[in-house]
């Protein structure tokens, strides 16, 4: 872990952010989108926001992806929880794919500079780790959080499963950084039912993937038990 402090990225070198927050959250089955769910008493998405807009991370642009008919909603939370946040507001589409080329649509009139993409539903991200992979992109074009399976793994197969070597597998979170012009190039292809992330899109254009240490707090709020721990980990 290098100690020396981050290096304020120059004009030239901007850094932007895309929160992509313009899912349904079907899995997590509450009354009302996840990234507006209550976290110690604030709505998710105001916590996830608040980690990107700290003045040491020099985020020039914060894009803030929302479904279409939430617009009012968060209009209305904004006001109410985090009036000081400043970040502008774009509909999302029907996949998170979608979603983040609407993102990136609203930074055009950019040529240079890194990108960060991060989903609305990881309010715990470490600053640090947001800064080492903004990083990482300025450096290898494209870097990605992850951290390593704690459980034993296993793949499917037709007459049962079958152990994998968990040391040479990663679990990828976000944020997902890359250099804007490559992830630009990447969301010109067309979309295929293998993008799950960021990095599986960049990969397409055959640009490697640097790996960023991530960390185990930086949960993706995805069912109920999810929202549980963050409150643990946040208490
Ligand atoms: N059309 C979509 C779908 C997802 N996302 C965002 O991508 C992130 C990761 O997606 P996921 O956890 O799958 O969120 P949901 O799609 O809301 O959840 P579910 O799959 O359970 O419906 C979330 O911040 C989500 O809001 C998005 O911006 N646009
Ligand atoms: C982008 C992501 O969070 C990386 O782990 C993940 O791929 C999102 O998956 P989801 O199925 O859309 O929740």
């Amino acid at each position: 872990m290098s100690s020396q402090a981050p290096k304020t990225p120059s004009p030239q070198d901007p850094r932007f952010a895309i929160i992509v927050a313009g899912g349904s959250g079907t899995r997590m089955g509450a009354d009302r989108p996840k990234q507006f769910l209550k976290l110690r008493g604030e709505p998710v998405l105001v916590h996830t926001l608040r980690r990107f807009a700290a003045p040491e991370l020099h985020v020039q642009r914060l894009v803030l992806v929302l479904p279409a008919d939430q617009l009012a909603v968060w209009q209305e939370l904004h006001q109410r929880y985090a009036p000081e946040l400043a970040h502008e507001v774009v509909s999302g589409g029907a996949t998170r794919w979608a979603s983040v080329r609407q993102g990136l649509a609203r930074l055009k009139e950019y040529s240079a500079g890194v990108v960060a993409v991060h989903d609305g539903v990881r309010p715990l991200t470490p600053l640090s780790v947001i800064e080492s992979t903004y990083a990482a992109a300025r450096q290898h074009g494209a870097a990605v959080a992850a951290v390593a399976p704690k459980d034993s793994v296993r793949g499917l197969s037709a007459t049962g499963s079958y152990a994998l070597d968990r040391s040479r597998l990663r679990l990828v979170q976000t944020p997902q950084c890359f250099e804007l012009e490559l992830l630009r190039r990447a969301y010109q292809l067309p979309e295929l039912p293998t993008f799950t992330d960021d990095a599986s899109v960049v990969e397409d254009l055959q640009h490697p993937i640097h790996l960023v240490p991530g960390d185990y707090r930086n949960l993706k709020i995805t069912t109920p038990e999810d929202l549980l721990l963050a409150e643990a980990l946040l208490g």
